[in-house]
Order: C-alpha cells, then sequence, then structure tokens
C-alpha cells in the first residue's frame, strides 16, 4: 500500500492546549508509519475551512485532522464558531472525497474539560487514517 500522507489543521487559540494535542497527533501518525506531509496554523477554529481546503488539494494530502479547542466565553458566541467549522468541515470532505477528521474539542467546554480532551487529538488522527485506509480498500 501507498504511503499515507495526513496534513494536520491546527488554532493557536487555546495554545497552551492545542500545542498539546499537535504535538500527540504527531506522535499517533508516527506510531502509525504515517507521514504528516503539512501541518497549518491557523488563528482559531473558525478559520479552518480555508486551510483545510488548500490542503484537500494537495496529492501529498490524502486526508485531513483538524485540531482545536473551543472554549466557553460568556456568550453563546462558541456556538457559531463550533458550529460552522464542523458544518464546513463535513461539506470539505465530501466536496474532495477526502475525510477530514473533527479533532476539535467543545464547544462550550471549561478549559479543564479541554485539557481532559487532548487525547481527541490521537482519535482523530485513527479516525482519518482509517478512512483514507477504508476509501483506499474501495477502489
Ligand atoms: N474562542 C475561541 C476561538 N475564537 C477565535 C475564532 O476561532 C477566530 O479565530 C476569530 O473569530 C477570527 O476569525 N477559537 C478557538 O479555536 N477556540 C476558542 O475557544
Ligand atoms: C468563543 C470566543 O471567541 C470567546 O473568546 C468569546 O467569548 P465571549 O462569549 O465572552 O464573547
Amino acid at each position: 500500500m501507498d504511503k499515507i500522507n495526513i496534513g494536520i489543521v491546527v488554532a493557536e487559540f487555546n495554545y497552551d492546549i492545542t500545542m498539546m494535542m499537535l504535538q500527540r497527533a504527531r506522535e499517533y501518525a508516527e506510531f502509525l508509519g504515517v507521514n504528516v506531509s503539512r501541518v497549518f496554523r491557523v488563528p482559531g477554529t473558525f478559520d479552518m475551512p480555508l486551510a483545510i481546503k488548500k490542503l484537500l488539494k494537495l496529492d501529498d494530502v490524502d486526508g485531513v485532522v483538524t485540531l482545536g479547542a473551543v472554549i466557553k466565553g460568556e456568550t453563546d458566541h462558541h456556538r457559531v464558531i463550533m458550529d460552522n467549522a464542523a458544518r464546513k468541515i463535513t461539506d470539505l470532505s465530501l466536496e474532495f472525497e477526502k475525510p477530514v477528521a473533527l479533532g476539535i474539542s467543545g464547544s462550550g467546554e471549561s478549559r479543564l474539560q479541554a485539557e481532559a480532551r487532548i487525547e481527541m487529538a490521537k482519535d482523530a488522527v485513527e479516525s482519518c487514517v482509517k478512512m483514507i485506509k477504508s476509501l483506499r480498500d474501495l477502489k
């Protein structure tokens, strides 16, 4: 089987947490023997869709893993950020016929809850790679 290449889009917002998510994602990709061909840093989760689209167009990206943490503020703003990102992630995956895994915790979580969910990064890499393999099996 050809080498699997994944791209990672990571939010710099709450970077103390997303940096650890990025590290965990890299570690797990290495464990699986998967190459992380691209890492695209964006300011926040809301800004992810364009970065995802750019990566999905590349031949050395078989799928994309998104990493972020959408923590509750004083208003419901976090819902707008997460709902939009989740919807566009699904739309882009369907448009480009490549998996895009949701490794964004929240929304509406506390900082403590976000820290407890760093492992979502590993789960997202796992899902992305499983989908890439299943899609290759279909061909
Ligand atoms: N509050 C969080 C954000 N907010 C920033 C937005 O995602 C975006 O960068 C801004 O609106 C400019 O377009 N992002 C997160 O990833 N997590 C948050 O908790
Ligand atoms: C979710 C956010 O972007 C956040 O920083 C906004 O917080 P608030 O709901 O207090 O305006």
